[in-house]
């Protein structure tokens, strides 16, 4: 593999930006690869593991980075654009890894310095796990990973990030952001929020005890057991920061519902037989596309991800 950057900043260093760290040294993709996280713990983990060149402040990490990646909750973006602005080399390109991407625009457009280049992403590949310790190099192998790019974004620029993003195992594509918060907020951010409640439920169900759950759950409520233990600062910011969306999702989401709730009272088992042969045919749609190849495995194999 060729390198693609001479330094590569990391803020944040959890689970993405470990999958980064990873992937990048593993390939060769840059000369050096920094990091920094706000808290000194994850820090001493990140150097604990020799994840990436450990900075004490965001201000070293990116000092003559042509990369920046901000791998941060997307209610942190804003703030940690302002603390290392001053200090990003002239030419570099910045790129972030939120699963939102119009609030991340509006965050970090306002203090880009002249000469630096924005370009947001997102990759659709993730676990329920967090922190330094959560990261593999083969995260976003043959996954997505979407670009988000502004209308006078730098072609070359561009070209480059496609290049690491590429390298890395992904496949790009790019949409606007508006666009790409309603196609997440469908795909993504609803069925989280929907996951979260079932748990929620079944957690306040005083007639099924607490052992049954566990003991008998079957596997579609263990898919959403996985899915509610993902990170709850990464999940407030996500609904917090894609609102409109995700509550245009899901007012639609409660009228399917109550038209299948008032199917079953009425029992009528045409309209449920119909409704569940379109959905299956969904299903259908995703495995002939090829997009089910390692996303139901999310990393729980054993062995699929380093130790730690
Ligand atoms: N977890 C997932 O499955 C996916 C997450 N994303 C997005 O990637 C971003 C990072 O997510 P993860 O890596 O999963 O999170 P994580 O919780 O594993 O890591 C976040 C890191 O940011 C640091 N941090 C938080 N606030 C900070 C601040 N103000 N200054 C400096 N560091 C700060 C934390 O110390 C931690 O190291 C989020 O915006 C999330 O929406 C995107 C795709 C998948
Ligand atoms: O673990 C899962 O099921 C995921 O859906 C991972 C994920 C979480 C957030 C994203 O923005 C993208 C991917």
């Amino acid at each position: 593999m060729t390198q693609v950057y001479d330094k590569v900043a990391l803020i944040g260093l959890g689970l993405i930006a470990g999958s980064m760290a990873h992937a990048i040294r593993d390939g060769g993709l840059a000369g050096r690869v920094t990091g920094y996280a706000r808290s000194q713990a994850t820090r001493d983990t990140a150097r604990e593991i020799g994840l990436c060149e450990v900075c004490d402040t965001a201000a070293l990490a990116v000092a003559g980075a042509d990369l920046v990646v901000l791998a941060v909750p997307v209610g942190a973006m804003a703030e940690v654009m302002a603390e290392i602005a001053p200090h990003l080399a002239p030419g570099a390109t910045i790129t972030d890894v939120g699963s939102v991407k119009q609030s991340v625009i509006d965050a970090v457009a306002p203090c880009l310095p002249a000469g630096v280049h924005f370009i947001p992403g997102h990759p659709l590949a993730g676990t329920e796990h967090s922190g330094p310790r959560a990261g593999f190099a083969s995260l976003f192998r043959n996954r997505w990973w979407l670009l988000t790019p502004l209308p006078d974004t730098d072609p070359e620029a561009l070209a480059r990030l496609d290049r690491l993003i590429t390298a890395m195992g992904a496949k790009t594509d790019r949409m606007d952001a508006p666009h790409h918060d309603l196609v997440l907020a469908v795909t993504s951010h609803a069925p989280h929020l929907i996951a979260y409640t079932m748990v929620g439920v079944a957690d306040h169900l005083r007639r099924v005890s607490g052992e049954e759950v566990i003991q008998y759950s079957a596997a579609g409520f263990r898919d959403f057991t996985r899915i509610a233990a993902s990170d709850p600062t990464m999940w407030r910011d996500v609904f917090l920061h894609n609102k409109e969306a995700t509550l245009d999702i899901l007012g639609r989401f409660t009228e399917e519902l109550f038209v299948l709730q008032r199917a079953i009272r009425m029992g009528d088992g045409q309209q449920l037989h119909d409704y569940f042969t379109r959905t299956r045919a969904i299903r259908r749609g995703i495995i002939e596309a090829g997009q089910d190849t390692e996303a139901p495995d999310f990393g729980r194999t054993p062995g699929a991800r380093p130790a730690g």
